[in-house]
């Protein structure tokens, strides 16, 4: 089997992507954030408070033929950004750009977090991330990948995500059209369940390129990159009036400043990052004071290789075993 389905930008800012997805019988439609960086699979449902809820399409459990409560079990979350939600658990028919698990944990939301239900545009998370992360409880559950693996024409999902258009997700297969070139596969730690891989290195603009170990994670659900401080440093160094905003939280700068690309090494590739990525957004509509879309990761804990890095590549996610990301120009 293979699946296709269209990644579209929510915002102009390509703050995060939905994709579409098609829960029980008959199909009930809803817009997912996949995110590779968790593996809860979570959506809005008729067990959200009306409260909570503001346009989100919902799953209503009891409107499908073919749900099942998985009795007993629970999960809760809690994201990167603070984000959090928790609830109860379905087995249901799931579908993706024609690729369909009959029996996929479908987590209901009972309680979402104000973020959530600010974001209208998001209906739920599709978690990409391993297994292991899951937080169902007691049974943890697997990822609509994990289930459709065994299906798969190839055991690999790939992303291409795009800058203010629809990207894709691709299941089972890898579609030389989207790419150009060779595809670069470095080793994948799974630990502690994130799609982590090393960088080779870093150059900002033309500068010469500095080989160095650069160990984070792939990470779709994340809008920005989240750097080393002394990479990030050197990056802005180069940029007229940035100054690191504790006010707004992370780097800023007029948005009139030429911004440098900023290039990442994989392997002997090596991937450049334009500067309309990087200047990320006003602050503020309409503002001149610009937010950058690289950040020190120093908060963190973890560097993470968010959208505004896989808007510039094509990025295979090779789910056989043992695992490896592969990159490559598009
Ligand atoms: C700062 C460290 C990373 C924070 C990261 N969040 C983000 O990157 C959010 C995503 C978002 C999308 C739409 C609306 C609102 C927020 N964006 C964000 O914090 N910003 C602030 C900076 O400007 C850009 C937008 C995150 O928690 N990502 C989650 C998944 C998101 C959770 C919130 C909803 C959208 C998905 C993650 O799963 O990728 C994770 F790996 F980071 C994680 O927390 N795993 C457990």
């Amino acid at each position: 089997d293979t699946g296709s389905a269209a990644a579209v930008p929510i915002d102009d800012v390509d703050i995060a992507y939905v994709t579409p997805v098609t829960i029980g019988t008959p199909p009930q439609t809803l817009q997912l954030d996949f995110d590779t960086g968790s593996s809860d699979l979570w959506v809005f449902s008729s067990h959200t408070p009306a409260s909570q809820v503001r346009g989100q399409e919902i799953y209503s459990p009891n409107k499908s033929s073919t749900a099942k409560l998985l009795e007993g079990h629970t999960w809760s979350i809690t994201y990167g950004d603070g984000s959090a939600s928790r609830g109860n658990v379905y087995v249901d028919n799931f579908t993706v750009g024609g690729l369909s698990v009959a029996q996929q944990a479908v987590q209901t939301a009972q309680q979402v977090s104000s973020s959530f239900t600010s974001e209208t545009n998001i209906d739920g998370l599709l978690g990409l991330g391993f297994s292991t992360l899951n937080t169902v409880s007691p049974k943890s559950q697997l990822t609509f990948f994990d289930n459709a693996k065994a299906s798969l024409d190839s055991p690999v999902f790939t992303v291409d995500l795009k800058a203010q258009a629809a990207g894709t997700y691709d299941f089972g297969f890898i579609d030389k059209a989207k790419y150009t070139g060779e595809i670069t596969y470095v080793p994948v730690n799974t630990n502690p369940g994130y799609w982590t891989f090393t960088s080779s290195g870093y150059a900002v603009g033309s500068g010469s390129f500095s080989s160095q170990s650069i160990t984070g994670i792939a990470d779709t659900g994340t809008s920005l990159v989240y750097l080393p401080t002394a990479i990030v440093t050197a990056y802005y160094r180069q940029v007229s009036g940035a100054t690191n905003s504790r006010n707004y939280g992370g780097y800023v700068f007029p948005c009139s400043s030429a911004l440098p690309t900023f290039t990442f090494g994989v392997g002997d590739a090596r991937f450049t990052i334009p500067s309309s990525y990087i200047s990320y957004s006003p602050i503020a509509p309409g503002s001149s004071t610009c937010f950058g879309g690289l950040q020190s990761s120093s908060g963190l804990g973890i560097n993470i290789w968010g959208d505004v890095a896989l808007k510039a590549a094509f990025v295979v996610f090779n789910g056989a075993n043992p695992p490896t990301i592969g990159w490559a120009k598009k």
